[in-house]
């Protein structure tokens, strides 16, 4: 399996120099360059799978040679085993057609767990068998980064540096960055949104000296494993529900459209899909988008889900090479628009994109009303990104087609506005009791890729 870049320009890859590699030379992300598909009889067999063989049958075609399958099952076995729960994504239904898949069942409780998880074992793996060393740089609006850290930290051959907004992630979201004692993960707070963390991030890629000279690696969803990764709980899902003798729907809460990415994935490899829908909070230009064609990022708010308060987002890159059917030329004359100000997308582009995507928004007060709705009517207690996800599923519902709702995180990971919302203070679970206690270790910059640049040069001896 080789691997091109949405801008059409970059070196073709294998599976593991994409995935070490991060963002292409071009400035482009890497996607396969056919998508594997699977017979509805292979489909049907994954009922009653353990979720780790689930996740080596859909996984293993993207992987070629580079690992044995032996290899690639242990790979998979070792990133999920500290799991809380042996399903590994559990599904509950919440009314009649709705269910909820719950994500956050990693060490970091979050969704991002599955892929960072998977992801923490790849590179190991791989790193020992090169003698290489990497330096991983990650932009986090909360959730990448804390399950980055939890991946990676202690690990010999790789150092990482995550940079988040400074004032805007929860304070559980902060102390998971904070508070790992080992020298090999730091957490940097920088003057600024989400998307200047991104951009700091983009601007290392593509400063090749700097890239080479620290052997610069990336773990957002820029890197197509973590993508990958993601595929895999729609087909247990959908399958527990039916699927291939049945279609499904899902709703998705959409910031970076990474994790909505995996599931288009997950149709296009043949899943019977009906329909995807991004469910976004205030900051809500996929939505704009979808609806209207014009992508024009107007400044982040702050908002009660702040892992979605993003309005650069980065995996829309990988939507619209398949909407452009895979231009990389008029990927990159996009992209170089939205340098001044966004883009807007063409009539077929348009159509091909709201063929494969539903969208909706919800606003603050709706966020906080759904919170308390679902904890009086269902007993389940929502952290605010799973809540935007079930008020855009209840609207988009349609009769006769089961509506499956991504849970991205816990509750406890944002609970002043869970509590404020449903009048319950959702518990931290055990392993994270004392995380309040615990001391903190945070450099502050500025959003000026220089001095981070320097920091990291310093940090690393390069
Ligand atoms: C809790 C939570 N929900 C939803 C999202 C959105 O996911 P994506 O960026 O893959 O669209 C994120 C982060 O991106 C998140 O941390
Ligand atoms: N919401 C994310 C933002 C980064 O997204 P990624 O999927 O590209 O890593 C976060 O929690 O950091």
């Amino acid at each position: 399996m080789k691997y091109i870049s949405t801008r059409g320009t970059a070196p073709t890859l294998s599976f593991e120099e994409a995935m070490l590699t991060g963002l292409a030379r071009d400035g482009g992300l890497y996607l396969p360059e056919t998508i594997p598909t699977l017979s509805p009889d292979e489909i049907a067999a994954f009922e009653g799978l353990p979720y780790e063989e689930v996740a080596f049958r859909v996984m293993r075609p993207y992987v070629g040679d580079a690992f044995t399958d032996e290899e690639f099952r242990g790979i998979i076995a070792r990133a999920y085993d500290g799991f809380a729960v042996a399903s590994r994504a559990p599904l509950k239904q919440l009314a009649p057609g709705h269910f909820l898949l719950e994500l956050f069942h990693g060490p970091t409780l979050a969704f991002k767990d599955f892929a960072m998880q998977l992801i923490g074992q790849l590179f190991e793996f791989s790193l020992k068998r090169s003698g290489k060393r990497v330096c991983i740089v990650g932009a986090t609006s909360g959730d990448t980064g804390s399950a980055a850290i939890e991946a990676f930290r202690g690990l010999e051959a790789v150092d990482v540096f995550i940079l988040y907004p400074h004032g805007r992630v929860s304070e559980v979201q902060r102390r998971q960055m904070s508070t790992p004692s080992e020298d090999n993960v730091h957490a940097l707070a920088v003057d600024g949104h989400f998307d200047d963390c991104q951009a700091r991030v983009k601007d290392m890629f593509n400063d090749f000296e700097f890239r080479d000279a620290v052997g610069l690696a990336g773990v957002n969803s820029i890197n197509w494993a973590r993508v990958l990764a993601q595929v895999v709980y729609y087909f247990t899902s959908a399958v527990s529900l039916g699927a291939p003798h049945r279609k499904v729907s899902f709703t998705v809460p959409t910031g970076n459209f990474g994790d909505i990415f995996a599931g288009y994935i997950a149709k296009r490899m043949g899943l019977p899909i009906e329909r995807l829908v991004v469910a976004t909070n205030q900051n809500d230009i996929l939505h704009r988008c979808l609806e209207s064609g014009e992508y024009k990022p107007d400044g982040v708010i702050p908002s009660i889900s702040p892992s979605m308060d993003i309005q650069v987002s980065s995996n829309f890159e990988r939507a619209l090479f398949e909407a452009y059917g895979r231009d990389g030329a008029a990927v990159a004359q996009l992209m170089e628009e939205l340098k001044s100000g966004g883009f807007s997308v063409s009539q077929g582009a348009r159509e091909a994109l709201r063929e494969s995507y539903d969208s909706d928004r919800v606003s603050e007060d709706e966020t906080r009303a759904e919170i308390a709705r679902q904890q009086a009517e269902s007993a389940e207690l929502l952290c605010p990104h799973s809540a935007i996800g079930t008020a855009v599923a209840d609207r988009q519902r349609q009769t006769g087609t089961p509506m499956i709702t991504l849970a991205t995180a816990h509750p406890a990971k944002f609970p002043d506005a869970v509590e404020a919302a449903s009048g319950v203070r959702p518990p931290l679970p055990p392993h994270m009791s004392d995380l309040y206690e615990r001391p903190e270790r945070i450099t502050r910059v500025g959003n000026d890729l220089g001095a981070i640049e320097a920091l990291i040069r310093e940090r690393t001896g390069n």
